[in-house]
């Protein structure tokens, strides 16, 4: 289960500044999962007020009515919600489960097990090629390029690794600016292509100078407009097969933002990407700007794709590997990580 970033990534062994990274995660952890309490505030709140009023009093019909009224506010998805609502009903019913905490603590569990990936190495990155091609994929706005920028941040400066940019959004001269201005910020190469050139064209060079560098990470940027189902096929097709000129196995790993402020509509987002190319995993982004953020679940529950890293906010420091434990006591009010 991926709690931080030396977790999320599956490597040969230390390598650059992996160890030293190590040894300050436990504390950056303390202050990450502090700030996702407080960035996730509106939905904690939302949540924390119902379950004050519903768990810590009476129980009866309407508990459980009002509460699934609150996960299904807060975008669990009505089917997940339906689930978790009746195994707790049952247990408190049974006795299992008593008095307002320990009901508060059941379903944080509830909650936590529905994100949790279905084994260890589902919800991490495997960066044992040389190189790892991440290809970035999500509708325009969605944190895109943001988040590779994050990414590559932590892997170049952070865990000492060699990062090599494809800057294939060639559709705006914006989105490649954006990522040299990351591409500088983290001291890692960039392969751009004039406007309106063919993205395909500027994957497979990225892919190319990182195997002649003998880069550790490619990652690159697509572009994301939704408006045809069929062009997003081809073109996102496209970059896949030229990439696998240089690579037959690659991307090894292709990841889509979605934009926790969407809700169920950035859930239907990925459902399309997902059928035009093959999603291993999910950048939950702006969760600090929403009371939805039980829309983390509903992915997990019903994409079946793990969440592998969340955004909370616009600083290097606010994206991180996604714990589903954390996540949960987060969204209900814990004060302290899991242990
Ligand atoms: N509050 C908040 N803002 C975010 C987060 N992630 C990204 N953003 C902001 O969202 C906006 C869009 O991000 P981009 O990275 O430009 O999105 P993109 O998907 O690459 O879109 P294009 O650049 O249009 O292709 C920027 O202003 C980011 O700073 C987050 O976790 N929280």
């Amino acid at each position: 289960m991926p709690r931080d970033w030396t977790d999320l990534f599956l490597t040969d062994g230390p390598a650059g500044g992996d160890a030293a990274a190590a040894a300050q995660e436990p504390e950056k952890r303390r202050g990450f999962f502090k700030r996702l309490r407080e960035n996730m505030s509106k939905t904690r709140q939302a949540l924390g007020a119902e379950i004050q009023a519903t768990l810590f009093e009476t129980l009866d019909e309407e508990t459980w009515e009002r509460l699934e009224e609150a996960l299904i506010m807060a975008d669990v998805g009505a089917t997940t919600t339906a689930k978790v609502v009746a195994q707790l009903e049952a247990e408190a019913e049974s006795g299992a489960v008593e008095g307002g905490e320990a009901l508060t603590n059941r379903l944080i569990e509830l909650l936590a097990s529905i994100a949790r990936p279905k084994d260890e190495d589902a919800g991490r990155i495997d960066l044992r090629h040389s190189p790892t091609v991440i290809m970035a994929v999500g509708v325009n706005g969605t944190g895109k390029t943001t988040t590779i920028g994050k990414l590559s941040y932590h892997l170049q400066k952070e865990l000492g690794k060699s990062v090599v940019l494809g800057a294939a959004d060639t559709f705006r001269a914006a989105a490649t600016e954006q990522l040299q201005g990351w591409a500088k910020r983290s001291g890692c190469e960039i392969v751009i292509g004039p406007e309106g050139s063919d993205p395909g064209s500027v994957a497979f060079e990225a892919v190319k100078k990182g195997r002649e560098m003998g880069a550790d990470i490619v990652i690159i940027d697509t572009a994301g407009r939704l408006h045809n189902q069929d062009h997003l096929m081809d073109e996102l097709s496209k970059i896949r097969r030229v990439i696998q000129k240089q690579m037959p196995d690659a991307p090894h790993e292709t990841l889509i933002t979605v934009d926790a402020t969407t809700g169920q509509n950035g859930l239907r987002q990925a459902q399309l990407f997902s059928q035009a190319v093959p999603v291993d995993g999910v950048v939950l982004t702006k969760l600090d700007g929403t009371a939805k953020g039980g829309i983390a679940l509903a992915i997990s529950a019903e994409l079946g794709l793990p969440v592998k890293l969340i955004g909370i906010g616009e600083t290097l420091e606010d994206l991180r590997p996604f714990d589903a434990d954390d996540f949960a006591k987060a969204l209900l009010g814990t004060a302290e990580p899991a242990a």
